[in-house]
């Protein structure tokens, strides 16, 4: 089966980079975006492509290639589920906030709204395709939903997750380690299914690059390896704090035991903690997973990663304050970097937002500055933890356009997002223009400590 029309639900940050790349790769299938935020694709239709809602280095160039050719961004969900053969559920499956669960499933409630709305408008047969990163035996959950409220066409469900990261989005989508297609493997029309969807894939990922797996394999694998990536990154925090307390350096321990092919370098930089839409999101619910199947010890081992992701972000706040002489009230802090990594303006569990809320517990005053996130967005991370009030926010915090006006009369400046331009910063004018003695604290190894020294600086960085 060749597929003509691609309609993708959800136009966030998987949907609108994923289906961009397909509408470049694929110049003859036609692939509509849709989504029922319709500020979020006015922005993906804006005539300037830079003012498209999501900052992905290369971006916005693929967009201007693609867009009004093959690719189309849309509201009309109905009509583009109507016309397409294949149809990709890519809409954000949050942590529930409420219920049973809450605090740990997955939201599952926009699939399913996904799912009836399938439902109700296909006439014809479709593939539909699971995008979101779902709990394992979603696909049959959405099966169920499909051939009992559909009008009596026939639905094949393929899982096919994401591993692309954010900042990296454009080359991750060109060059993917693999590629991933779940699907009903025992079944001839399971198997066509899969193959339409390895198809359009093979227009340019070579296919010893491309993996079929039945399909609770695929939504499992999707879990598995965003444990296993941040697994790494709580084990090398782990030994950070170790690090502190012996005169071993973590980016020393990185590098020797990364060295190991069977460890390999990747994923073994320590920081003030990870972020990110997904990964604390994906190993709660594993947590939950193996909960609900009575797998306790599996659950603990997994909630471990968390339970050190969060320590790793408090005791870096603690240990400024406990540093700035154990009081930060009223004294002046610099925060540098807001988004949860460099080159994107995701902020999503941004560990800024945990250790500015520390901060403003201890009463101090926060200046932040980020190159891509937006005021607006700050105040709403801010004030969506509800620990403070939005006046109390507005009267503590700021937002400046430069990193040298935010240090400009502070006591302490903290690097929490390891954003290029901070490692190229004018350091010494920071040094003058500072109160003293003048604290740097390095949340991301991006200075070198010995020229901070000479200039001046108190210097800590994590694991050193
Ligand atoms: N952000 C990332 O880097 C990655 C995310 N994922 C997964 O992909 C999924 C989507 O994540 P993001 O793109 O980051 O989320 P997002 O929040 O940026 O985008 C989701 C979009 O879906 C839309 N939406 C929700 N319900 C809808 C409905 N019924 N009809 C039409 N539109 C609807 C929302 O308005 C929103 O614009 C999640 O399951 C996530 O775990 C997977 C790999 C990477
Ligand atoms: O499912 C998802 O959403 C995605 O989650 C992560 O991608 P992403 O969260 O965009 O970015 P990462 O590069 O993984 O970084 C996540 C967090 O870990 C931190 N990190 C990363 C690597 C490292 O060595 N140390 C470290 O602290 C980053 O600064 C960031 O805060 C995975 O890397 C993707 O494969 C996956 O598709």
């Amino acid at each position: 089966m060749k597929i003509k029309n691609i309609c993708c639900i959800g136009a966030g940050y998987v949907g609108g980079p994923t289906m961009a790349v397909i509408a470049q790769k694929c110049p003859e299938i036609n692939v509509t975006v849709v989504d029922i935020n319709a500020e979020r694709i006015a922005a993906w239709n804006d005539e300037d492509v830079e003012n498209i809602p999501i900052y992905e280095p290369g971006l916005s160039d693929i967009v201007k290639e693609a867009r009004g050719r093959n690719l189309f961004f849309s509201t009309d969900v109905d009509g583009a589920i109507d016309k397409a053969e294949m149809i990709f559920i890519s809409v954000n499956t949050p942590t529930k906030t409420y219920g049973i669960g809450k605090g740990m499933a997955a939201d599952l409630k926009f699939i399913e709204l996904c799912a009836r709305q399938i439902a109700r408008v296909s006439k014809n047969d479709k593939i539909v395709v699971e995008k979101s990163t779902l709990p394992v035996r979603t696909a049959e959950a959405l099966k169920n939903i499909l051939d009992n409220t559909g009008n009596g066409v026939n639905y094949q469900i393929l899982s096919n997750p994401e591993f692309l990261a954010e900042g990296t989005a454009v080359q991750d989508l060109q060059n993917p380690d693999r590629i991933l297609i779940g699907g009903d493997i025992d079944t001839e029309e399971g198997l066509d299914a899969m193959q339409a969807l390895v198809d359009v894939y093979a227009h340019w990922v070579p296919n010893e690059n491309i993996l079929t797996t039945n399909v609770w394999s695929s939504e499992l694998s999707k879990l598995t390896a965003n444990a296993f990536l941040a697994q790494r990154i709580s084990s090398i925090n782990a030994m950070s704090e170790l690090c502190e307390k012996t005169g071993a350096d973590v980016n020393e321990v990185a590098k020797a035991v990364g060295m190991d092919s069977r460890i390999g370098p990747k994923f073994l930089q320590s920081s003030v903690g990870f972020g990110g839409s997904c990964f604390q999101k994906d190993i709660l619910n594993l947590v939950y997973i193996s909960k609900s199947f009575g797998l306790n010890e599996v659950a603990d081992y997994w909630e471990q990663v968390i339970i050190m992701n969060d320590h790793q972000k408090r005791r870096f706040a603690s240990n400024m304050v406990k540093t700035l002489y154990n009081t930060v009230s009223g004294k002046k802090i610099a925060i540098l970097g807001w988004a949860f990594k460099k080159d994107t303006n995701d902020t999503r569990e941004s560990a800024a937002i945990y250790v500015s809320d520390y901060l403003l517990n201890e009463q101090a005053e926060i200046v932040i500055y980020d190159p891509k996130v937006t005021s607006e967005q700050i105040f709403s991370d801010l004030e969506y933890l509800g620990t403070h009030s939005s006046e109390e926010i507005r009267e503590r915090v700021k937002v400046v356009n430069t990193a040298h006006d935010a240090c400009k009369d502070a006591h302490a400046v903290t690097i929490l997002t390891e954003w290029d331009e901070f490692k190229d910063l004018d350091w010494q004018a920071v040094y003058d223009d500072m109160l003293k003695p003048a604290f740097l604290f390095d949340g991301r190894r991006l200075l070198d400590r010995s020229t901070k020294e000479k200039i001046g600086f108190e210097f800590y960085a994590i694991g050193n």
